[in-house]
């Protein structure tokens, strides 16, 4: 949603409320759709679904590929709400508000650029590390005076991709039988909206990075503050236009739901609805 320096807590909850009193649901999990994955919203059962348009506060999604819904519903039995449609910095936009929702663990995709040697187009790559290369130059989602109602002013960012639950991924692709298109690496995000000179990728390169994309940062430093587990897994390619990097994340869609899907089933989750 909002930078944090314009919209308060009280907004976001009057939001989130809204929200919660238009459906049934409670969800746990939260699973941002990157680009050209919002599919994963579509396989949710019992779906309550509100377009970005029609829920108080809320921007709207402008990048194609991202349908602009937030979707309620049961995959595997447990209850989740899918951001069909992220917001990136580039739209003006940096944070995103579930945590207000009661959600406790949020599960990230996208589709990126592939830096690293190794990876081959359409590689899927379960992020260890990030680096937020807007953030260290000072434009952070948690810019601004801080409400400790959303968490602590200098938040903890090492250990932020939940160990145990890569592990499950990775067990569960080997019993996917796909392990040898997966990944484990460390994510740059980058302002955009232009993709990156051969300069600039040679020196993230240099700089250890094995994807770089324009999002997922500012959700996971927003989400962590706010408490949150993550995970994150994405489509790794080697894009020249936007239309090609949608291309590529259909090659991996189908198994990237699956991996999700499967990852929220193992999930230790207790539904409550009301
Ligand atoms: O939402 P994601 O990170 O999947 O979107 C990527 C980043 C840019 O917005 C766009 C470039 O093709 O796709
Ligand atoms: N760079 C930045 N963002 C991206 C890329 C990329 O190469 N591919 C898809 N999103």
């Amino acid at each position: 949603m909002h930078r944090k320096d314009q919209i308060c807590h009280d907004d976001y909850q009057q939001t989130a409320s809204w929200l919660l009193s238009q459906t049934q649901h409670r969800p746990k999990v939260a699973i941002i759709c990157g680009s050209g994955l919002g599919m994963l919203a579509d396989a949710l059962k019992c779906q309550d679904s509100f377009p970005y348009s029609d829920i108080p506060g809320f921007p709207q999604s402008t990048v194609q590929g991202h349908a602009g819904r937030q979707v309620f519903g049961e995959l595997k039995e447990k209850m989740c709400v899918c951001m069909q449609g992220r917001f990136h910095m580039h739209e003006g936009h940096s944070l995103c508000m579930v945590s207000l929702l009661g959600v406790e663990t949020l599960i990230v995709t996208n589709a990126e650029g592939s830096l690293a040697d190794s990876y081959q187009v359409g590689d899927i790559m379960i992020i260890k590390d990030h680096i937020n290369f807007p953030g260290l130059a000072g434009l952070n989602p948690l810019n601004g005076p801080n409400d400790d109602k959303f968490g602590p002013r200098f938040p903890p960012m090492s250990g932020v991709y939940d160990k145990d639950l890569r592990k499950i991924a990775f067990d569960l692709c080997k019993s996917m039988d796909v392990s040898q298109v997966v990944q484990e690496g460390v994510y740059c995000m980058v302002g955009g909206p232009n993709f990156e000179t051969i300069a600039e990728a040679r020196l993230l390169h240099r700089l250890g990075v094995d994807a770089v994309g324009m999002s997922t940062a500012p959700e996971v430093v927003v989400a962590t503050q706010c408490g949150n587990k993550v995970v994150k897994s994405y489509d790794d390619i080697e894009p020249v236009n936007h239309e090609a990097v949608l291309e590529v994340s259909k090659l991996r869609s189908h198994m990237l739901q699956t991996l999700v899907t499967e990852l929220v089933s193992w999930m230790d989750i207790n539904n409550n609805a009301v």
